[in-house]
């Protein structure tokens, strides 16, 4: 996972007051132009009102916490699924900001132990917002307590090991638990299933990112185009991460080798020499095709094999790299591994081989 455009750092558990959170102020100063971090976190919407596209999950999402706030009681809690960059952490703040509470921030790697769990959850305030991101990957014995604490608001502590030890029954206040993963179908079926509410994020349309780039650059004090803005929302791959990252580097160029001004000529020359394409392509995507086709004779060949030939982890090139190439057309995912689509080879300049190696009755999901 991603975490070098955000404020977070979630290996730990971390805490915003509302008062923190709405300390994230909106960067117009030239001194925050040097935090990247402290960029991205200025630019994310605050409240669901801000939030552009995702349009079901936002009516359902404002449904849910204003019928919560109705009753005065915690809203149910919620599961974020999606890839990375889609705003599953902006979510999970505009959740906490709404109902006017804390936000209590941790991941699943950093909860190795049901005593990791049990230490955050005793912390937890009455209406307390829990996020955990990445919640597929926490240890299982924390999982099983998390269960209960989900439904019962109370966890069994476990003293001790063998025939002595004993449970320590800890009353917990009633929270929200927002669970975000880019694996849902690796959550465990009692897990997901007391969750009240489930939002699947979608990757965004092209005139959703124009208007994100828009905001953006509004936030930032950057002119541009309505050329230069469209350019860099079609090479955004759909994820407004994507989108900001690449503004600020259009940024950057615009500051250095012309006048400021993010036009549409200006955008295309920062975006080549970025290695972006304009497909949204980059370097990681280009090269996983690269290895698929040249290496591999366009595949099958499966995806670890695929990471190690980039010099990625396997997690990088499912969940960064393939989730666009397959949204594109560009590769398939088949029961015997990675198979480079013929639009792939016409991408990368090849010609396919005569006898095709995709098989279309093999295009299930390996
Ligand atoms: N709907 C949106 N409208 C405007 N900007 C958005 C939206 N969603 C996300 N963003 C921007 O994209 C950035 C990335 O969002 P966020 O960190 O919430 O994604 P994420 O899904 O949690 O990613 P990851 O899973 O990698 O942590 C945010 O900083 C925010 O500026």
């Amino acid at each position: 996972m991603d975490w070098d455009d955000t404020d977070l750092d979630t290996d730990h558990e971390a805490e915003l007051t509302g008062a923190e959170l709405t300390h994230l102020q909106r960067l117009t100063d030239a001194d925050a132009d040097g935090d990247e971090r402290a960029v991205e976190a200025a630019l994310r919407p605050r409240t669901l009102d801000e939030v552009i596209g995702q349009v079901r999950v936002r009516d359902q999402l404002g449904l849910v916490l204003e019928a919560a706030r109705r009753r005065g009681r915690a809203p149910d809690h919620v599961l974020l699924s999606g890839p990375p960059g889609l705003g599953k952490t902006t979510l999970a703040m505009i959740i906490a900001g709404e109902m006017s509470t804390p936000l209590r921030l941790t991941s699943g790697p950093a909860i190795t132990h049901a005593g990791d769990l049990a230490a955050i959850l005793s912390g937890l305030n009455d209406g307390d917002v829990l996020f955990v991101d990445e919640i597929h990957r926490m240890s299982r014995p924390a999982e099983e307590m998390l269960y209960m604490a989900m439904e019962d608001f109370r966890v069994d502590v476990v003293i001790g090991k063998g025939p002595g030890a004993t449970a320590i029954p800890l009353e917990i206040p009633p929270f929200t638990l927002v669970g975000a993963t880019t694996r849902a179908g690796l959550l465990p079926g009692p897990l997901r299933d007391r969750f009240g509410f489930t939002a699947h994020l979608e990757f965004y349309e092209p005139h959703e990112l124009d208007q994100i780039v828009h905001r953006s650059a509004g936030l930032l004090g950057v002119h541009l185009t309505a050329e230069g803005s469209s350019e860099i929302a079609s090479r955004s791959r759909g994820t407004p991460r994507i989108a900001n990252r690449l503004l600020r580097r259009v940024r950057d160029y615009a500051q250095v080798r012309a006048d400021g001004v993010l036009t549409l000529p200006v955008a295309q020359a920062a975006l080549e020499m970025f290695e972006v394409d304009e497909s949204g392509l980059d370097r990681l995507d280009r090269a996983v095709l690269d290895v698929l086709c040249r290496r591999f004779g366009g595949g099958p060949v499966g995806v670890s094999t695929l990471a190690v030939a980039v010099g990625e982890e396997r997690e990088t090139v499912e969940e960064v790299a393939e989730p666009f190439l397959v949204r594109t057309g560009l590769l398939a995912r088949t029961p015997r591994g990675r198979v480079a689509t013929p639009a792939a080879w016409q991408h990368l300049g090849l010609t396919p081989p005569l006898v095709p190696t995709v098989d279309s009755t093999l295009f299930d999901d390996a």
